[in-house]
C-alpha cells in the first residue's frame, strides 16, 4: 500500500486541514520541536506536502524528500514554491486559480477607489469627530478621466478590465506578451506603460523574473497625478523607491494589499497619509477561502487516487510532455 504520509509544512484552512486529515496521514511541520528531525524521519515516507499560505517549499526541502511526488499550493500565485526544482524532478506543483478571480478583482477596484477617494482617511475623520466641526477635504484625485494600466492581463487582470470599463475607465495592459484576444493597447515594457497612463493596477506573478519590476524610473513616469494599485505580490516594487515616490508627491497616492517582508510594514509606509494599506486580504472571504482550500483537496485526492491533477502549473505540466 503506497505510503499517504502528506506534510503540512504550515498552517492551512481548517476545513481544509481536517478534510485532509480524514484521507492522509498528516505531518504539521509547524508543530515539531525540531523540524529537520521530522523532516529526516519522513525522508522515504511523504509523497505529498500541502503548501498553506506562505509556505516555503524551497529546494533544500525537495531534495530532503526522494519519495515526494506532489505540491498542492493553497493559492494562485506560488513564488514561495520552488517550481523549478520540482520540474527537475518531475514532481507535480498545482495551483488554485480561477476560483478566486472575482473577490481578488472586487478587492482590487475596492481598493483604487478607495485610494482615489481616500475613503479610510475620510472614515477616519468622522469616527475622530472632526466633521461636526467642518466638511472633509475635498480629494485631489478621481477615478474621472483616469486611464489603468494593467500589469499582468491574466484571469484575475481581465476580471479587473471588465469592472473598470463599467466604470467608465480607459484600459491599456503590458505583459509577457501581446494577447489575442485582448483588444485593449499593448505596451511590451512597463515604463512605457507608465509614461501612458496614471493609474498602475499590479496583478502579475511574484518571483526572480518580476522582482522590483516597478522601480524609481516607473515610478517617475506615472507622475504627479499617479495611483499605483499592488495586489499582486510586494516584491515586484521596489519598496524603498516607492516610499520616497509618496513622500516626495513624486506619485500622487498608493493602495497596497501586499509587502515585500509580509506581514512587516515599512513604519514609513504606515506614517504616510497618501497610501492605503491592508493585510493581503485579496482572496480572504470564507466562500473564496473554502474554494481553494477545496482545490488543493481534490489536487491531492485525485493525484492519490491515479487520475493527475486538476490544476497543475505550467513549469509542471500534466500529461507529462
Ligand atoms: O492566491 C494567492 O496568490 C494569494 O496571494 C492569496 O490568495 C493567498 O491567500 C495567499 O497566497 C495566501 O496563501
Amino acid at each position: 500500500m503506497p505510503s499517504l504520509d502528506l506534510l503540512m509544512p504550515r498552517p492551512m484552512l481548517p476545513h481544509a486541514t481536517s478534510v485532509l486529515e480524514k484521507e492522509f496521514t498528516v505531518h504539521k511541520l509547524w508543530q515539531a520541536v525540531d523540524p529537520a528531525a521530522m523532516l529526516a524521519d519522513l525522508r522515504d515516507k511523504v509523497r505529498f506536502i500541502a503548501a498553506g499560505s506562505h509556505s516555503a517549499v524551497d529546494a533544500a526541502m525537495i531534495e530532503a524528500l526522494p519519495k515526494l511526488e506532489i505540491i498542492a499550493n493553497f493559492g494562485v500565485g506560488y513564488d514561495s514554491v520552488d517550481a523549478a526544482t520540482a520540474a527537475k524532478r518531475g514532481i507535480i506543483v498545482t495551483n488554485t486559480p480561477d476560483v478566486l478571480n472575482e473577490d481578488v478583482a472586487d478587492l482590487a477596484m475596492g481598493l483604487l477607489i478607495s485610494t482615489v477617494r481616500e475613503l479610510p482617511q475620510a472614515e477616519k475623520y468622522l469616527r475622530d469627530g472632526k466633521w461636526l466641526e467642518e466638511n472633509y477635504p475635498l480629494t485631489r484625485g478621481t477615478l474621472r478621466g483616469r486611464t489603468l494600466g494593467i500589469v499582468g492581463l491574466g484571469r484575475i487582470g481581465k476580471a479587473i478590465a471588465k469592472r473598470a470599463e463599467a466604470f467608465g475607465l480607459k484600459i491599456a495592459y503590458f505583459g509577457r506578451r501581446q494577447q489575442a484576444d485582448a483588444s485593449y493597447p499593448y505596451y511590451d515594457s512597463v515604463l512605457a506603460l507608465a509614461e501612458a497612463v496614471d493609474t498602475l493596477m499590479l496583478i502579475l506573478p511574484g518571483g526572480t523574473e518580476t522582482r522590483n519590476l516597478i522601480d524609481a524610473k516607473v515610478l517617475e513616469a506615472l507622475g504627479p497625478h499617479g495611483i499605483l494599485i499592488n495586489v499582486a505580490r510586494g516584491s515586484v516594487v521596489d519598496e524603498p523607491a516607492l516610499i520616497a515616490a509618496l513622500q516626495k508627491g513624486e506619485i500622487l497616492g498608493a493602495g497596497l494589499d501586499v509587502f515585500a517582508d509580509e506581514p512587516k510594514v515599512p513604519e514609513a509606509l504606515i506614517a504616510l497619509d497618501n497610501v492605503v494599506l491592508l493585510p493581503h486580504v485579496g482572496s480572504a472571504s470564507h466562500h473564496t477561502r473554502a474554494a481553494m482550500g477545496q482545490l488543493v483537496i481534490d489536487n491531492l485526492i485525485s493525484w492519490r487516487d491515479g487520475k493527475g491533477p486538476i490544476t497543475p502549473v505550467t513549469e509542471t505540466p500534466w500529461p507529462k510532455p
